[in-house]
């Protein structure tokens, strides 16, 4: 019933929102968490590396042991024991999808270590309860397969997601603060109610987004002024700038010079797409000074877009990729 060896599972980082498409639009970024699954015996254990070694819980509150057991009961399967080996590279509380990559790493782990795992649970049945885990869709759709994603639940709670590749010239560069914020916090600050005219703002930059990341043939110059306009936000980047003041300033810097940047996810980590052949964007020139008036240095890094979700590395050589 279940693999008789470690299964290793490769969670991407993900960026949400991107401007203007709030829930719904999500970036796969290479830089990704490693977490192996083992069944064993008896008892739990878990361990971990990188980021969140020494805060993160290491029992059964583990966000990825949670998932794991979330998806054992959809698998209709318990294993008697587990061992859980996690080395973590994606920042916490950052806007980079962390906990999408935790809890993605958990759901096609618990997969991979049942032997007809795929036939328990297929890929819409995998997104639905990591999207049920995360509480919305945007950061797991990427995670789990990668590309531009636009994701978006029906009127029965289904959810679904188109993936797209971005042009090739297009790269992300995120600047990433040194202090997190949660996304239940910067959740908590958006209002009930917009302004009409303000939905109409977002759908109308949302669709051009799509167009200026996807589009094949277009001028650099051109792309790059598209996705400019196409980053503009009214629905959530404004009531959230309070709390995270820093990467407002740095944004606001980013875009007066041209650049197309915006608060990656929940924040409060910035993320500007680079256009191949357009004006190049210094990173450390921004990075290095953050706001001046709060004076909190940013760490700048290239993260190419990733075109696969998460990789499952397995005993069933054949059936998973090495
Ligand atoms: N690899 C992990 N292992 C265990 N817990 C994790 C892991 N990654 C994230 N978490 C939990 O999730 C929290 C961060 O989730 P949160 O949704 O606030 O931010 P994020 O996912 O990094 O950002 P965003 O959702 O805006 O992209 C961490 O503080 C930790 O509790
Ligand atoms: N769409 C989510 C992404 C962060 O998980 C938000 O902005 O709250």
């Amino acid at each position: 019933m279940f693999a008789p060896g470690p299964v290793t599972v490769r969670p991407p980082a993900t960026s949400a929102n991107l401007g203007p498409g709030f829930d719904a639009f999500g970036l796969a970024l290479e830089l990704r968490d490693e977490v192996t699954v083992e069944v064993i015996p008896a008892g739990l254990e878990v361990t971990v590396e990188g980021e969140g070694a020494g805060s993160v819980p290491l029992d059964d509150t583990h966000l990825v042991v949670r998932s794991l057991r979330e998806a054992f009961d959809r698998l209709g399967v318990q294993p008697p024991g587990l061992r859980v080996h996690c080395v973590n590279r994606i920042p916490h509380g950052r806007g980079l999808g962390s906990s999408s990559a935790a809890i993605c790493a958990g759901v096609m782990g618990a997969r991979a270590v049942v032997a007809d795992g795929e036939l328990r649970m297929d890929a819409y049945g995998a997104l639905d309860l990591a999207t049920e885990l995360e509480g919305h869709p945007d950061n797991v759709a990427p995670c789990l397969v990668g590309g531009f994603t636009t994701a978006w639940m029906d009127a029965d709670g289904q959810v679904d997601v188109l993936r797209s590749e971005p042009d090739e010239s297009v790269s992300a560069i995120v600047f990433v603060p040194s202090t997190p914020l949660s996304t239940h916090v910067a959740r908590g600050l958006l209002p009930k109610e917009v302004p009409h005219a303000d939905a109409a703002f977002n759908a109308g930059r949302a669709g051009l987004l799509a167009l200026a990341l996807t589009s094949a043939q277009l001028d650099p110059e051109r792309r790059r002024e598209l996705l400019y306009a196409g980053t503009a936000d009214r629905l959530h980047q404004d009531y959230r700038a309070p709390a995270m003041e820093p990467s407002a300033a740095l944004i606001g810097r980013l875009r007066a010079a041209g650049h197309p940047a915006v608060v990656s996810g929940a924040g409060p980590s910035v993320l500007a797409f680079g256009v191949a052949g357009a004006a190049a964007l210094r990173a450390s020139e921004y990075a290095r000074s953050g706001n001046p008036a709060v004076g909190t240095p940013f760490v700048a890094a290239v993260l190419p877009v990733a075109a696969r979700g998460v990789v499952v590395d397995g005993v069933r050589a054949g059936q998973r990729d090495r």
